[in-house]
């Protein structure tokens, strides 16, 4: 990895306040790991209670409404994170798209209404195991991106790509590292293409499902990979530094 890895842990619908305190002992672990960017989307409840414990890594949420307000009982804005303390946003995450039927155009929008209050978003893209086995999996992954990435002023600076091939959300299943590299190669084409080959050059792209410290160093070590977004193994603050460590060694070497 030319540049440095982002590791960003996804807790999803866990954690209350109990859970800071992994919160804090990732955050004082990953102020050694400087080789290392840090990052936490915690459920919207904690984002504020975790920006104030660890100060270090960055922190953002799981979603956001593409509108700036009104009503929509239930729902969060792009501005409300950024006053709760978040730093990003992820969206397009493939439980969103499935549970809640997000299109490319609702994920596009939510990016867009992130971007215009300053926060950076995470795209997420990836095929379903139906899709991978008719030999579908990269350009169901460039139709996603073309439909889902912001396209306002300076968008590619505050974009990062998370590849995450659904069938390995949790499973345990990952790719073989053959075919991250390949998926990462054609998402960086369709970046390239997308925003122009300099600005396309510089997104990053991670890689999520089922990532471990066990089988971290073969996926981060695929082509163009800059990182990982991690689900089950962030949520404690052991399993989700067994991760930071293995891509903190491999800027080493
Ligand atoms: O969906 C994910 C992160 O957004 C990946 O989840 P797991 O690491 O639990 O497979």
């Amino acid at each position: 990895m030319a540049v440095r890895p982002y590791i960003v842990g996804n807790w999803k619908m866990h954690g209350t306040r109990s859970m800071l305190s992994e919160a804090r002992a990732i955050d004082r672990a990953a102020e050694r790991l400087i080789k290392v960017e840090v990052a936490l989307a915690p459920p919207f409840t904690l984002i504020h209670a975790t920006r104030k414990e660890a100060g270090l890594i960055g922190v953002g949420a799981q979603d956001c409404h593409a509108a700036e307000g009104g009503a929509h009982t239930g729902d969060i804005s792009a501005a409300m994170l950024k006053d709760a303390g978040a730093g990003f946003v992820i969206v397009g995450h493939s439980e969103r798209r499935a549970d809640h039927g997000e299109t490319d155009a609702d994920v596009k929008a939510k990016a867009e209404s992130a971007l215009a209050v300053g926060l950076s978003v995470i795209v997420c893209v990836g095929e379903t195991e139906e899709q991978r086995d008719a030999g579908k999996a990269e350009s169901v992954v460039a139709r996603q991106l073309k439909g889902s990435l912001p396209t306002a002023d300076g968008a590619a600076e505050k974009v990062t790509v998370a590849y995450e091939p659904v069938w390995a959300i949790g499973t345990g299943r990952t790719p073989t590292t053959d075919d991250v590299s390949a998926m990462h190669r054609a998402i960086r084409k369709v970046l390239k293409d997308f925003y122009g080959e300099e600005a396309g050059a510089k997104v990053r792209i991670l890689y999520g499902g089922s990532v471990k410290a066990e089988n971290a160093a073969e996926l981060l070590g695929a082509d163009d990979v800059g990182g990982a977004l991690v689900g089950g193994a962030s949520l404690t603050a052991e399993s989700f530094l067994g991760i930071i460590a293995v891509a903190a060694e491999m800027q080493e070497g």
